[in-house]
């Protein structure tokens, strides 16, 4: 059959065409379509099209007269293929006419084979990505070959695709399944060619260990870190990379913070020639190992080889914020909190594909410091990172209690949770928080006549975080992170403290929305992935029931718990924490954290995730 002169002649005889089209290669040919039919693909730098040689030949075509359009897709983007990859040689499917008519003729079944691979949003659930093959099918292996060539050079090209990169697994994250969660989506690494390196890890701490005792040089050779497992495991990560290679000062705090370390407003900074002396591990937090480190005076933590001198001295750079470097996490824990507020879905094959894909959005990094464990203890800063929640009283009392219940997998945290309301415990606190100019008239931002005027704008005006967020792609607030880019608060004569004192059911910092299948919408359902803020959410002391309308208000899609008159909820930068009574601990990232007194501040934008942000 011969169309368009002499251009294209059917898919058992035609040869691909290459032409230039500007600077990209326009290739076309007639091929098989696997459950489509005899189609026409042309390559150009968007991606791949294909058009039916015979509509007729489409069984859905026309019924009755009745046209129909046909559902298939028709193309893919070039940025929404991973792999190319050449199959060994096997039938193609065809739609029932072509099938009778090519066994008329006498025609081979059986053809060479290259598959697409690719993705789809999925319709009922936008934020769900799902897998897209396309088998195509001809009688020659060279032209085969040549389109599997042709698309790969194409992929090649194709900006901020991971080559190589790090992967940890916890096997027993979540319900025990992060073995099998891995084995789901390894396959799309290796279609994609990514080389791995994959550790499997044997107990709590030893990602901690590998990411902050890996080179420089090493870190470097990687495009990023994956996390197989729940939001502690990540955060043991991102701990790793950043307890010893962000420089940056103490977090600021107010003129009578007693164990702010010099005067108020001026920081120490992260020093890697300082010595450090190890003490033994504090076996109440969670965190092996950066309550370990006895920090001198400055206290920050740093790195030494057996004969004492130090790794970051001989070492490569390894900069904090990096461009270059993303974290990604696949997600097989308990709560997977930072995967739903980063990609809208709680999937391992989603976050396979926006890794593979090499999709990229900034992620806000609080930063604790605490001082003292108790309130006899020396002053012993240790810092811990943070990426999306720190929170005292319920949060971290939820968090205790579900450690002992850890065996029952998820639901622990429920049945904690329960046991923990019952009690409904309540912390003497100070805390004391910077003010931001927004805090005057942003409607965002709680307390006071601010609360009231967010609720006379209702729920509507939620500017919630989605995929190329504008909020998080400005540059109002902080122009960079820490000390290189100048925090607002940086010139101690701009900065103002505000002060809640009281009693507290809870006290929560977050830093992104904290989205979860427990609290749909998310715990602040505006906070954003890099907007510069820590939400802070002071809950007050308040009657059991109200308490309750509050939780359900959380557990509810589309609810407002922060609409109560006991809760708090101030937009900052930075603020500090001291217990005035008995105590309860900080649940870091779903981790147990002591602290009697602390200190704490956002980096903006300091990590990049392999994620694209929800879509929904
Ligand atoms: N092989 C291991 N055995 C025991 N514990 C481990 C191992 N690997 C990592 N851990 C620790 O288990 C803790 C919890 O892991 P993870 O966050 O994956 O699960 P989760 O608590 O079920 O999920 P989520 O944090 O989402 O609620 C982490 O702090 C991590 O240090």
């Amino acid at each position: 059959m011969e169309r368009d002169g002499n251009d294209y002649i059917t898919g058992d005889e035609s040869e691909p065409r290459a032409q230039f089209d500007g600077e990209a290669s326009v290739l076309s040919s007639n091929l098989f379509l696997d459950h489509v039919g005899e189609v026409t693909l042309t390559s150009n730098s968007n991606g791949l099209s294909w058009k039916l040689v015979d509509s007729l030949d489409n069984d859905d075509s026309t019924c009755l007269g009745i046209k129909f359009v046909s559902k298939v897709a028709t193309e893919i983007k070039l940025s929404d293929i991973y792999a190319v990859e050449l199959i060994h040689h096997g039938s193609i499917h065809l739609p029932r006419l072509q099938e009778a008519r090519r066994r008329l003729l006498g025609h081979e079944h059986e053809m060479y084979r290259f598959v697409v691979h690719g993705v789809q949003r999925s319709k009922s659930q936008p934020s769900f990505w799902v897998l897209a093959v396309y088998t195509f099918g001809h009688k020659s292996l060279q032209t085969c070959q040549l389109w599997v060539n042709h698309l790969n050079a194409s992929l090649s090209r194709e900006l901020g695709r991971p080559r190589n990169l790090l992967v940890f697994v916890h096997p027993r994250s979540g319900k025990g399944n992060g073995y099998r969660t891995w084995e789901t989506v390894a396959p799309i690494f290796s279609r994609a060619k990514v080389n791995l390196k994959v550790i499997v890890t044997q107990r709590a701490g030893h990602a901690f260990d590998m990411m902050s005792s890996i080179s420089n040089k090493e870190l470097n050779f990687y495009d990023g870190v994956v996390a197989v497992g729940g939001d502690g495991f990540f955060n043991e990560i991102l701990n790793g990379i950043l307890s010893l290679r962000h420089k940056a000062p103490n977090p600021p705090t107010p003129s009578d913070f007693i164990h702010s370390v010099g005067e108020s407003g001026s920081f120490l900074v992260h020093d890697p020639n300082e010595t450090v002396a190890e003490s033994a591990p504090n076996s109440e937090d969670q965190f092996p190992l950066l309550s370990s480190q006895k920090l001198i005076e400055s206290g920050f933590s740093n790195s030494r080889t057996e004969d004492g001198s130090n790794n970051i001295d001989k070492d490569p750079e390894f900069p904090i914020p990096n461009e270059r470097f993303r974290f990604g996490i696949i997600p097989a824990g308990s709560t997977d909190a930072i995967v739903m507020c980063t990609t809208g879905a709680r999937d391992p094959i989603t976050s396979a594909l926006q890794i593979v894909l090499g999709k990229k959005v900034r992620l806000d990094i609080a930063q604790i410091v605490r001082w003292k464990t108790t309130p006899q203890s020396e002053v012993e800063p240790s810092v811990r990172y943070a990426a999306s929640f720190a929170g005292y009283g319920f949060y971290g009392d939820v968090i205790k209690e579900s450690e002992k219940y850890r065996w029952m997998g998820p639901v622990r945290y429920d049945y904690a949770g329960t046991q923990v309301f019952v009690r409904h415990r309540s912390y003497e606190a100070e805390i004391a928080y910077l003010k931001v100019k927004s805090e005057d008239n942003d409607s965002t931002a709680g307390g006071g006549q601010q609360v009231s005027r967010k609720r006379a704008l209702g729920k509507s005006e939620k500017c919630v975080c989605r995929v190329n967020c504008r909020v998080c792609s400005s540059n109002a607030i902080q122009k960079d992170t820490g000390v290189t880019g100048g925090t607002p608060y940086s010139r101690p004569e701009e900065t103002r403290w505000l002060k809640s004192k009281g009693r507290f059911l809870s006290i929560g910092a977050a830093i992104i929305s904290c989205r979860n299948e427990r609290a749909p919408d998310g715990l602040v359902a505006d906070a954003h992935l890099s907007d510069g803020f820590l939400h802070l959410i002071l809950i007050k002391d308040c009657p059991h029931a109200s308490y309750l309308w509050h939780l359900t208000q959380l557990a509810r899609k589309g609810g407002n718990p922060l609409n109560f008159k006991f809760v708090e909820h101030h937009k900052t930068l930075a603020f500090t924490f001291t217990s005035l009574g008995n105590e309860s601990v900080w649940n870091v990232d779903g981790e147990v954290f002591l602290a009697h007194q602390l200190s704490a501040q956002v980096f903006r934008g300091l990590i990049s995730l392999f994620a694209s942000g929800p879509e929904v």
